[in-house]
């Protein structure tokens, strides 16, 4: 029997490429992680069956890129198109005003990169993402991008600010996790979070916080498969 989780993902997955992209979708952003591959998956089933002249799909990660190559889709940088018509991603977990936490697979700073840089960023999630309050459902913390050389700094600022911080280790590799783009990641729980947004003012000026994983304000929908079958989506 197909797992109930990978049964959601693919059905947020597969509703959000067929709602949100049409004729028109030129530039794609690809996020990382295991539910954006179903997106990827939909989405060069459609670019086939449909003829769509998707111009460029831009990737998040290492993960996203290897994904774009494997389903021939057309790759390219942010550099080369700044401006993307449309982003899809997963999620860690996701509150009722959209914000969410992202990072769980440590790519939250080019994942950011991409969304700020999208007219459109859609959440594609199972239903274990699905909260009221950050910090309600996803229990290891707020992943923050941090500067390797800084991190004990680092990580004695997020305690003042109430945080518990780690250093999140690598599984199969001695030492620290390092991000795609040289850095570490500290994992800061904060409990259940009211505020998200002013929570991610205050790290951001921390010295050494490359970025967080706090995605405030910046997505315009969330589509999560449930449990039965079906799909919820939120949007702005
Ligand atoms: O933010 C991310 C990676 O940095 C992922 O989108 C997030 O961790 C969700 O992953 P998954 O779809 O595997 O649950």
């Amino acid at each position: 029997m197909a797992d109930l989780a990978e049964l959601a993902k693919q059905k947020a997955s597969f509703q959000a490429i067929d709602q949100q992209i049409n004729a028109s979708t030129k530039i794609i952003g690809i996020g990382s992680g295991s539910t954006v591959v179903y997106a990827v998956q939909r989405l060069a089933e459609r670019v086939k069956q449909e003829s769509l002249d998707i111009k460029a799909c831009i990737p998040s990660s290492f993960q996203s890129q290897q994904l774009i190559v494997q389903h021939g889709l057309p790759l390219a940088t942010l550099n080369q198109y700044p401006k993307i018509d449309v982003t899809f991603d997963g999620a860690d977990e996701v509150d009722d005003g959209l914000n969410a936490i992202k990072g769980g697979g440590a790519c939250q700073l080019q994942e950011k990169l991409l969304i700020a840089n999208s007219a459109k960023w859609f959440i594609v999630a199972d239903y274990r993402k699905d909260s009221s309050a950050l910090g309600q459902q996803w229990k290891k913390g707020v992943p923050i991008e941090v500067v390797p050389s800084a991190y004990v700094a680092v990580m004695d600022r997020i305690k003042e600010l109430g945080g518990k911080p780690v250093l999140r280790m690598a599984t199969a590799k001695a030492g620290p996790v390092v991000t795609d783009n040289g850095m570490f990641v500290v994992d800061a729980d904060f409990g259940e979070i009211k505020d998200p947004k002013s929570l991610d003012l205050k790290l951001q000026v921390i010295p050494g916080i490359v970025e967080t994983g706090l995605f405030c304000g910046l997505s315009d929908g969330v589509y999560f498969g449930m449990q039965d079958g079906t799909v919820k989506s939120r949007f702005k």
